[in-house]
């Protein structure tokens, strides 16, 4: 069994502890002093307790463990990292769970020699019902890949503890599947958000130059970092996920909508600033970003 720091305590850090807990030992980390269990809801709306312990910086004992999942937004990783790089052992395994890019390069930088990063993408969706209880709303797969050296000889291992995940695998290419991962967000989240509008939405004929113009931006930065993905495929896959959330809205436009901070940095940002370093112009990526970013 593994001894498991999972960091926020949002729909995904819930729903990775309601999978894992039972398990491995989990030990849920919240910024709410709030040591109540936490609760699990299921699509049949049945509810189960999640089997893990909820801690906060101060509760945190001086254990260290040897595996921490950062279930935060993209925004949230690095300071999360600083207040817990104390409880992480000398051989940690670090994994990274959020949407959008940016954070790999500069966590990588912050961990030891003998420390190994995994990033694992998830298709699994939940909301917070209240600040307690999950409601799992989405079933698809949940992906781990090596993002340092070490972590490609560590990946069975970590795979292992993860394979409570439902639906769970390992891949050897986990740049390509974030990269697809970040073009669906690149296409959907933006203009939900700016235009208020459902997932499903986005596919009317309103929105289809938009769509293929962000798209076409980043499938030429992707491309230019040797990730080959072509603009057809990226166009397929983006709305197909429209399709199949057609009544959801996405998380951009709730945080947006609500006055939270978005992801958009790590997403039309990302894209903006990589156009940048490529020599590739990103007009329309770089004004959603300046438009979100305000
Ligand atoms: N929800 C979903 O269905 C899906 C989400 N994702 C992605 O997964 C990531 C997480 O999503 P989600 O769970 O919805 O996000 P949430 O914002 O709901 O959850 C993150 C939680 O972590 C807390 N938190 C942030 N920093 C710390 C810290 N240092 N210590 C302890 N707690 C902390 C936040 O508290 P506070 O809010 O007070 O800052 C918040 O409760 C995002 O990148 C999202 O885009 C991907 C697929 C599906
Ligand atoms: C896939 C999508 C667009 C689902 O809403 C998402 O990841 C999000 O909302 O952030």
């Amino acid at each position: 069994m593994a001894n498991i720091l999972i960091v926020g305590d949002g729909a995904i850090g819930m729903l990775y502890s309601y999978f894992l807990g039972q398990h491995h030992p989990i030990t849920l980390l919240s910024k709410k002093q709030d040591p109540t269990k936490r609760c699990y809801q299921a699509a049949d709306q049945n509810k189960h307790v999640i089997n893990a312990h909820v801690a906060t910086l101060a509760t945190l004992n001086t254990h260290q463990f040897d595996w921490v999942i950062f279930a935060v937004k993209a925004f949230q990783v690095l300071p999360a990292l600083t207040q817990t790089a104390r409880y992480l052992s000398p051989h940690c395994k670090i994994i990274l769970s959020h949407n959008g890019m940016g954070n790999v390069e500069q966590v990588a930088k912050q961990l030891s020699a003998q420390q190994s990063l995994f990033f694992l993408t998830t298709r699994l969706a939940g909301y917070k019902v209240s600040a307690q209880c999950v409601q799992h709303t989405g079933f698809g797969e949940s992906v781990v890949g090596a993002c340092n050296l070490l972590a490609e000889q560590t990946l069975p291992a970590t795979y292992s503890v993860l394979s409570g995940l439902p639906d769970c695998r390992s891949t050897n290419d986990i740049a390509k599947l974030r990269w697809q991962k970040l073009l669906v967000n690149v296409a959907i989240n933006p203009l939900s958000a700016v235009y208020n509008v459902k997932n499903g939405q986005l596919r009317a004929p309103s929105f289809s130059l938009a769509i293929m113009e962000l798209l076409n931006e980043a499938c030429q930065v992707a491309n230019a970092q040797g990730v080959q993905i072509h603009l057809k495929d990226a166009l397929f896959n983006a709305y197909k996920v429209m399709t199949d959330t057609q009544y959801n809205y996405s998380s951009m436009q709730q945080d947006y909508s609500q006055h939270r901070p978005t992801e958009i940095a790590s997403i039309c940002g990302y894209i903006s600033e990589q156009g940048k370093l490529l020599n590739i112009d990103t007009p329309h990526n770089s004004s959603l970003y300046t438009l979100i970013n305000k």
